[in-house]
């Protein structure tokens, strides 16, 4: 391998009778002036007595093939291999043409692949093409992990790739970016199984409800059990907001989450609440404010004046004290606040608090919070808001020197569809809150993982300061233009972008100084969505069909005429079945034609035996 063509400090050509290149493959340049320089492949061709180099060809300049000829290349017969080289610092001057290159040892190249070890980093996956360079690496960063590739799972044979952990508080937002497809929910998941391992409190929202950590992979030599490591939580039925512990600008964050607040809405909220409010006392002043606006004060006195039974003259009473003391409130303010009340009360998020989420924290579990996106969006920004208070009091209490507030750890708040919850160009209750842990999170340990198919959508300022960068493929042309402007991506890499096979990715971090094209790990655990669609149906189907065969077999024979008789007894076994009888009916012809029962006509008509 050595150097041909024109060289700059930045870019040479490098070629080979013997070797094809690959793409990111690293390669040290013997310079015998500047010494080893390090520098990586990005762009890779071969010519043979077939397709023959010549000056067409795109990459290739005429100074190139002069020079090949000179370093006794046969263009016309000779298999060539082409090499286009970045070189990852630059050089002081051009570097020499016809300086000889080789494959680096590990130790030639550490500083450029790993920045942690393996205790220290978290394990997202393998960097491409180091397979030779890996067989040189100290032996407790060999195979840490499986990878799949081209229907073949096996340990990682390459230099793996590992996020510093340490690096967080100077580089501590990261954004995973991908179509559809390509690869995100796989490396989300890696991501937190890689801090469940390292026991790293953290959050994930999950509006898929596909972060469940329990099933795992077959086969998987050494995989961690993490069911102790995570707890999910379905808002509404696990936890949920204290109503009591509200402040005025929680209540507004939650009502508005529900459907944007009017100022006149706003300003009634601040009117209305109370300090020490129930939800009882909060809302029946709402319900009876409306009634009384409803009726007018002239109707309320009248009523006052007639004969009442006791808790009805008390209600009337109430009414009128409210519309005393709040006559300027418009009906559709109350109206509108009353409705996203009623809408928040019916999630069940009243009945519950936030402490189980406190506690898997201070655990250094990951808690899973789920729901659905609209009430997500509702509770994490109070969620969100609560925990980042918690720890922010406790550090500035530190920092002063008086440490009046409990302890609350440091952590994680990962999201899928983040574009939902910081959106660009327009409002969203969370968006504040994610912001203000993107500008300031750093300072108090509290780091993002955000995950979105459509970078373009995402919050500007939120982007701005996600500093690690995890692209996946991305074939729409706003988003990939998104991406560049946002990262240092190079014009070869966006160009490759939409055709990266799922799971392969490009990272784009300060801390390592350029695009690091990875295969993202395989994950321990399974999604319980990774079941084929269809092959979900035919699991449903035979099993559906074996509880029936189950519930039908001590009536066998079963004839047309006594169906009735085995419906009943069959709902009063089963009654979550609601069997019909055309529908007892069909499921007996679908078991003749699987085979499990024989039909036989009769003069009584169809007999269904085994
Ligand atoms: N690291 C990986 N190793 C092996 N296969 C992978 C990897 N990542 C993704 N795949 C394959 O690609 C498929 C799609 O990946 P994934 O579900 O992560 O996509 P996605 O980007 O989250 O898509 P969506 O946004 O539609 O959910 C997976 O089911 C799996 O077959």
């Amino acid at each position: 391998m050595q150097v041909v063509g024109l060289t700059t400090p930045q870019e040479i050509f490098v070629a080979s009778k013997e070797r094809k290149f690959r793409i990111n493959e690293i390669l040290v340049i013997d310079d015998p002036y500047q010494g080893p320089l390090i520098g990586e492949v990005v762009e890779a061709n071969s010519y043979n007595r077939f397709i023959p180099l010549s000056i067409n060809h795109d990459f290739i300049d005429a100074r190139v093939l002069e020079s090949l000829e000179r370093l006794g290349y046969s263009i016309s017969e000779d298999e060539i291999n082409i090499a286009r080289v970045k070189l990852m610092t630059e050089a002081s001057f051009p570097v020499t043409t016809g300086a000889k290159a080789h494959l680096p040892e590990f130790s030639e190249v550490r500083d450029f692949l790993v920045r942690s070890d393996a205790e220290g980093g978290l394990a997202l996956g393998e960097i491409k093409n180091t397979e030779e360079t890996a067989s040189t690496m100290d032996e407790n960063l060999k195979g840490l992990f499986y990878v799949y590739s081209r229907g073949e799972r096996y340990r990682t044979r390459n230099v793996p790739f590992l996020l510093d952990l340490k690096s967080f508080q100077q580089y501590p937002h990261i954004g995973i970016f991908g179509g559809s497809g390509s690869g995100k929910s796989y490396g989300l998941r890696v991501i937190m199984e890689e801090l469940m391992m390292k026991g790293i409190p953290s959050i994930i929202l999950d509006p898929h409800y596909e972060m469940d950590f329990s099933a795992m992979e077959e086969g998987l030599e050494g995989a961690p059990d993490f069911r102790g490591a995570f707890r999910k939580f379905q808002i509404g039925e696990d936890i949920g907001v204290e109503f009591l512990a509200l402040g005025k600008r929680d209540l507004l964050d939650l009502l508005s989450a529900v459907k944007p607040l009017t100022e006149a809405m706003s300003s009634a909220v601040e009117i209305l609440h109370r300090r020490g409010d129930t939800f009882i006392s909060f809302s029946s002043r709402l319900e009876l404010l409306a009634e009384a606006l409803e009726l007018g004060r002239i109707r309320i006195e009248k009523m006052l004046q007639q004969d009442l039974e006791p808790a009805e003259r008390e209600k009337y009473k109430k009414m009128k004290e409210l519309i005393e003391e709040y006559p300027n409130i418009p009906l559709v303010s109350v109206q509108g606040i009353a409705w996203r009340l009623r809408r928040l009360h019916a999630s069940g998020i009243f009945n519950y608090d936030i402490k189980p989420v406190k506690e898997a924290l201070l655990s250094g579990k990951l808690a899973v919070i789920q729901g659905p996106i609209w009430l997500l969006q509702v509770f994490s920004t109070y969620l969100l808001s609560n925990l980042y208070r918690a720890r922010r009091d406790y550090k500035d209490g530190e920092l002063r020197g008086q440490n009046t507030a409990d302890y609350f750890p440091p952590f994680v708040i990962a999201t899928d569809e983040a574009h939902n919850f910081a959106p660009k160009g327009r409002d969203a209750a969370s968006k504040g809150v994610i912001t203000e842990i993107a500008q300031e999170g750093r300072k108090y340990g509290v780091f993002l993982v955000l995950a979105t198919q459509r970078p373009t959508l995402l919050d500007e300022t939120v982007t701005a300061q996600l500093n690690t960068k995890i692209i996946f493929r991305t074939v729409r042309g706003h988003d990939i233009a998104t991406i560049t402007e946002e990262t240092d991506i190079g014009a070869e890499e966006a160009r490759r972008l939409p055709y990266l096979p799922s799971g392969d990715a490009f990272v784009s971090s300060p801390l390592f100084g350029r695009t690091v094209a990875i295969r993202v790990r395989y994950p321990y655990t399974r999604s319980p969505h990774t079941l084929n669609p269809f092959d979900e149906l035919k699991r449903y189907r035979v099993s559906a069909e074996e509880k029936l065969f189950g519930l039908l077999e001590p009536h066998l024979p079963v004839y047309d005429t006594n169906l009735l008789q085995v419906l009943q007894a069959i709902n009063t076994d089963a009654p979550e079945l609601k069997l019909e009888v055309k529908t007892l009916k069909e499921s007996l012809d679908n078991l003749v034609k699987s085979g499990r029962l024989k039909k036989t006509e009769t003069p009584f008509g169809a007999m269904y035996h085994s």
